[in-house]
């Protein structure tokens, strides 16, 4: 549905350079909700920006249901436009007109006719749980409330795509889960595609089908959410399901393991038990419902070092489990057996090195994210 090549721009001015996208590629499929992590200052916004040309890429590509926005006249490009709604951090409501008037607007501009457009209000006033509110102004509502005005002004040209600019962020947890919710149960009964950008990986949790770390103009890691947890050495799968800092256990082997799609319901630990005939112990874990699916990580301790688990490290890569040794006692430049050996041995280097790999200090980049919820 949202196709982007190679985006780049460069902001310039009084002699300094900002290069805000750097070569940003990007497929959003229909009916998908699509979260772009990053801290502030990534690149986010311009990006957003780009996909409704309220911001001109110096030069890459940006297709709409089919439609190449890069390549369209004024004219037409602010007819595709209608069919991109787009809700922001900060609502950015008229203040003097009321709900109705605010959701109305779009339509006064598009010349829909007055009864036509009343008919619609209340439908869109409806679908986001707004009836009664109509004739409010934005000052008695609160932050919840304006960022359903906001949702239900953004749907009433019957857009197929929504652009979301932060929308959570101003909103406290209860409120955002509700509005998430909202965006979630439009998606799947309108079909609606959402695009997203956010730097809290909970909202990622709670609604993406896919999604994507953006880092300094560029996308470090992206793919859908099952992938991403499937993917050894995953930045993306370690912000998703956390463990705190490995311990070093001299002697013994710490390795975290991932589980999700066919694998969440395997007994694996009983499996590895009897299969190598080891006493396996969890030291940590952390499971999540996400959108896409339910995963797990686990953080297991087997006696012996890396060496002596060999043959259960292999199995466990053999079965297609992720499997980072999160610390092996055994400084990992000794046995060149780190966390990112063992992404790279598990099949998956490529994806280990697109998601811009941890090298030797990747069981820290797993384990040791900062409790802030931004992305490293
Ligand atoms: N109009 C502008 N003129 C000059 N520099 C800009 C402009 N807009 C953005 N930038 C710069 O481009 C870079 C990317 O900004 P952008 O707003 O896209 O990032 P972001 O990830 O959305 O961050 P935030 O959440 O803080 O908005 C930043 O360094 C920013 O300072």
């Amino acid at each position: 549905m949202i196709s982007i090549r190679d985006l780049r721009k460069v902001y310039r001015g009084r002699g300094r350079a900002v290069t805000a996208l750097d070569g940003v590629s990007l497929d959003v499929a229909e009916g998908e909700i699509y979260g772009v992590l990053g801290r502030s200052g990534a690149g986010k916004s311009t990006l957003l920006r780009s996909v409704n040309l309220l911001e001109r890429p110096d030069s890459g590509t940006v297709t709409v249901g089919g439609v190449e926005l890069t390549g369209l006249p004024e004219r037409r490009l602010r007819r595709e436009r209608q069919r991109i709604g787009m809700i922001h951090q900060h609502f950015a409501l008229l203040s003097s007109r009321t709900v109705a008037g605010n959701v109305a607007f779009p339509l006064e501009v598009t010349g829909v006719s007055r009864a036509t457009r009343a008919a619609r209000v209340a439908e869109l006033l409806e679908l986001v749980g707004l009836e009664g509110r109509a004739g409010a102004y934005p000052a008695q509502l609160s932050g919840g409330q304006k960022q359903r005005v906001g949702i239900a002004r953004a749907l009433a040209g019957d857009p197929k795509v929504l652009l979301s600019d932060e929308a959570t962020s101003a909103l406290d947890p209860e409120t955002t889960h509700s509005i998430l919710a909202l965006l979630s149960d439009l998606n799947k009964r309108l079909g609606l595609t959402i695009l997203l950008i956010t730097h809290e990986m909970d909202v990622v949790k709670r609604i993406c089908h896919s999604a994507a770390i953006m880092r300094d103009g560029r996308f470090t890691e992206s793919g859908r959410i099952a992938e991403v947890l499937a993917r050894p050495g995953s930045e993306l799968a370690a912000e998703l399901l956390r463990l705190g800092p490995a311990p070093e256990l001299p002697g013994q082997t710490v390795v975290d393991v991932t589980v999700s799609g066919d694998h969440a319901d395997r007994p694996l630990i009983a499996e590895l038990a009897r299969r190598f005939e080891t006493d396996v112990r969890i030291l940590g874990g952390t499971v999540e419902e996400l959108a896409a699916t339910r995963a797990g990580r686990l953080r297991l301790v087997l006696p012996g070092s890396a060496d002596d688990n060999r043959a259960a490290l292999a199995w466990l890569r053999e079965t297609g489990i992720p499997t980072e040794i999160a610390g092996s006692g055994v400084p990992a430049g000794a046995t060149g057996v780190g966390a990112a050996g063992v992404a790279a041995s598990t099949g998956g280097a490529g994806a280990a090195a697109s998601a811009g790999a941890p090298d030797a200090g990747a069981s820290a980049g797993v384990a040791g994210a900062d409790e802030t919820g931004d992305p490293a």
